[in-house]
């Protein structure tokens, strides 16, 4: 997968070179390049922002450096999907995660200050496709922070990123029996500590039963700490054993 940011504040990308997604990146399964926005500005102060017109607080992104960096990071003729960070946009979800994992190549807009122009948007969507993308109800001040966490929720699921491709299905929200189940409670050693003992059903080495377990623990936690994830399984996600837990 190749992978194209553009921001103001490159530094904010350094954590990419560490962990799983430096492994990834030196061993070929991440192409991934960050790209400063005021190379693509032509003043004696790289000015990438402006007043908004209609007045109103803050300044906007102005669209002559976004439009020159998308049309250099992504010629015309070649294809990419746009993917814009914004408080407004459609929610990022494990599902969205693992249909941008899908895609060959991802471009990141970071937008700063109250945005980036509205046109620039438009004019992406007349040759890409374009998302906008939010990661919930509350504020950051740019979109760097969430581009770091799309990118790892994203790159995870790449085929050989992880160690254990096993871990990646039994996520909270992965699709298939736990896509609406959050984590039960994990365990190491040692066997007790602070006179804590971990559930014996851990040590017994009945697979089947240890299963069971974890997924009554899953139901349980997911009732209590998000019950309206348990609205959205099917009927037929939850057994006789399940409505009993
Ligand atoms: C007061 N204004 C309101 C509009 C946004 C301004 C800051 N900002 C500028 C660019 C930008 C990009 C993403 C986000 C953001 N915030 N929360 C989320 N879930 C996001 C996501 N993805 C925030 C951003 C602050």
């Amino acid at each position: 997968m190749n992978i194209d940011i553009v921001t103001i504040f490159p530094e904010y990308f350094a954590p990419l070179d560490l962990s799983l997604l430096g492994k990834a990146r030196r061993g070929g399964l991440l192409d991934l390049h960050v790209h400063d926005l005021r190379g693509w500005t032509h003043d004696r102060h790289r000015t990438v922002d402006d007043t908004p017109y209609g007045g109103g607080p803050g300044m906007v992104m102005k669209p002559e450096p976004w439009g020159e960096a998308l049309d250099a990071v992504v010629p015309s003729g070649t294809a990419a999907r746009l993917i814009i960070p914004t408080p407004s946009g459609r929610p990022f979800t494990q599902a969205l995660a693992a249909e941008y994992a899908a895609e060959p190549r991802l471009v990141f807009a970071c937008g700063r200050y109250e945005g980036i122009d509205s046109r620039v948007a438009a004019d992406a969507a007349t040759r890409m496709p374009v998302d906008e993308v939010s990661l919930g109800d509350f504020v950051l001040a740019g979109g760097e922070v969430a581009v770091l966490v799309m990118v790892e929720a994203i790159a995870r699921l790449l085929p050989g990123v992880l160690g254990n491709a096993d871990s990646v299905a039994d996520d909270s929200f992965a699709p298939g029996a736990m896509e609406s189940l959050l984590e039960g409670p994990v365990y190491t050693k040692p066997p007790v500590w602070r006179d804590r003992p971990i559930p014996e059903i851990l040590l017994s080495g009945h697979h089947g039963a240890i299963a069971r377990w974890r997924r009554d623990e899953a139901l349980r936690r997911t009732a209590r700490v998000r019950p309206e994830l348990l609205a959205r399984l099917a009927p037929g996600d939850l057994d006789a054993h399940d409505r009993e837990v």
